[in-house]
Order: C-alpha cells, then sequence, then structure tokens
C-alpha cells in the first residue's frame, strides 16, 4: 500500500495486512463479542475511572477521527482495577461511525452493529509514555462504549459545538474543561478480551474493556458527525464516514464478563 491508510477501497481494512503484516495477527481488534459465550469471572473488579476535567486540552481532526486529547503528565485522569493491574492514565478518546444508522461501530454484539463506538485510551504508567506502552502487550487498556440512536446527548453536543473549527484534516482547536465521565453510560458492566488498535500500526497491546450499555445520541447529531471531513482544506470534500474496522477471527481467545 503506497498511499496512506485508510478507509478506503484502495486503502481500506481488506488493504491494510499489506504494510501492516500484524493485521493477521493472533490478537487482532475489534472483535464480535457473543454474550452467550462470554464467560462471567467473578474475580473481575469493577471499572474505576478518575477523570479530571482540566486534564482536557484540545479536539483535532486527524484525518481519521475527531479525537480529544488529554495532558497526560500525572495521575490526573486514570483508569484503575476491572481487568487491568496498575493504574493507565487517560491519553485521548475518539469514535468510530457509520454512513446511516445499521453500522459504524467496531465491535458487534452478536452480530449487531451500533451507529457509532466512543474509544477512551489509556496507557500504563509502569512505562513511561503512551509511544513506549503502545508497543508492550499489556501498555494499553481501551474503554468501547457504543453509541445508540435516542435523546440528545448533551455531552457529546458539546464535542459538535467545535466541530466547525476541525471540519477538515488537520485542523485542531482548543477544548478545555470537558469531562470523559459524562460520555460513560450508567452501569459500568463490561466484556474484556487481549486485543490491538483498531487502526493501523495495529499494535496488540490492548485490553478491551467494553461496556455492555450504550449511551444514546440523537439522529441530528449523527448526522453532525458525518458532517466532518476525511480531507483537507482544498482537496476534494471526501466526508469522515465509515471509519469502522470490521471484527476480526477470535483465534481461540477467551472473552470475560464481569456480570451474569
Ligand atoms: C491509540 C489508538 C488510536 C486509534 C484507535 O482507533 C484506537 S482503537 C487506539
Ligand atoms: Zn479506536
Amino acid at each position: 500500500m503506497s498511499q496512506a491508510w485508510g478507509y478506503a477501497a484502495n486503502n481500506g481494512p481488506d488493504k491494510w495486512a499489506d504494510s501492516f503484516p500484524i493485521a493477521n495477527g493472533p490478537r487482532q481488534s475489534p472483535i464480535d463479542i457473543v454474550p452467550g459465550e462470554a464467560s462471567y469471572d467473578a474475580e473481575l473488579k469493577p471499572l474505576v475511572l478518575k477523570y479530571d476535567p482540566s486534564t482536557c486540552l484540545e479536539i483535532l481532526n486527524n484525518g481519521h477521527s475527531l479525537q480529544v486529547t488529554f495532558v497526560d503528565d500525572t495521575d490526573s485522569s486514570t483508569l484503575k482495577d476491572g481487568p487491568i493491574s496498575g493504574t493507565y492514565r487517560l491519553k485521548q478518546f475518539h469514535f468510530h461511525w457509520g454512513a446511516s444508522d445499521d453500522k459504524g461501530s467496531e465491535h458487534t454484539v452478536a452480530g449487531t452493529k451500533y451507529p457509532a463506538e466512543l474509544h477512551l485510551v489509556h496507557w500504563n504508567t509502569k512505562y513511561e509514555s503512551f509511544g513506549k506502552a503502545a508497543s508492550q502487550p499489556d501498555g494499553l487498556a481501551v474503554v468501547g462504549v457504543f453509541l445508540k440512536i435516542g435523546a440528545k446527548n448533551a455531552s457529546l453536543q458539546k464535542l459538535i459545538d467545535a466541530f466547525e473549527s476541525i471540519k477538515t484534516k488537520g485542523r485542531q482547536s482548543s477544548f478545555a474543561n470537558f469531562n470523559p465521565a459524562t460520555l460513560l453510560p450508567g452501569c459500568l458492566d463490561y466484556w474484556t478480551y487481549d486485543g490491538s488498535l483498531t487502526t493501523p500500526p495495529l499494535l496488540e497491546s490492548v485490553t478491551w474493556i467494553v461496556c455492555k450499555e450504550p449511551i444514546s445520541i440523537s439522529s441530528e447529531q449523527m448526522g453532525k458527525f458525518r458532517s466532518l471531513l476525511f480531507s483537507a482544506e482544498g482537496e476534494a470534500e471526501c466526508c469522515m464516514v465509515d471509519n469502522y474496522r470490521p471484527p476480526q477471527p477470535l483465534k481461540g481467545r477467551p472473552v470475560r464478563a464481569s456480570f451474569k
């Protein structure tokens, strides 16, 4: 794949293995989660998420998704317990979504696709940085939250209100005092398994924590996500949609549930 990776026919998920052979590795993500085949693990702890809104730094269009980035030089915004050991710091969150409401999530639940999926990316502080952690098998922990069409979401609206300033690839703007905890569902029951980044370099360093309960997004708000562009200013406009990787082979991995 001579050109940069993306989600088009010529550079999308089916082509990623050309430049990133790990795409066919043993612990790739996302997966289809089959609740009846997940095993309840009574030893799994509740998630402990502590987020400090003052660590929120900026919102950006990186050409693949919209991303909100956090200051991660202290343990102000962290994930602990759940299936992980130690302390993982929040680095960023971003989304994956579809061109229509019948697709867009990366993980699926017994084959069901949600219109979008939120990823909260955390790195293990036993390593000195996100970059170092990202290459370690226990380096990252990503909390996945499904989005379901329903009531308008006031927390997502705060992100959407900034979209005009990040419409095109490479645009970023300051984004302060946002509390990512407001994007979490009320119930934090989850499935967990060992996987990877879902975008190149597809590093197999992620402990996935996928929440069972979705959060809501209205149809109008979903339309605003689809108004963002993959393309940079001055390029032919290409709507940022279908920026999701389809489920990958489980290859014998156990999927555990924190709930009965
Ligand atoms: C670190 C990171 C970057 C992009 C992603 O889609 C995910 S899932 C994780
Ligand atoms: Zn992601």
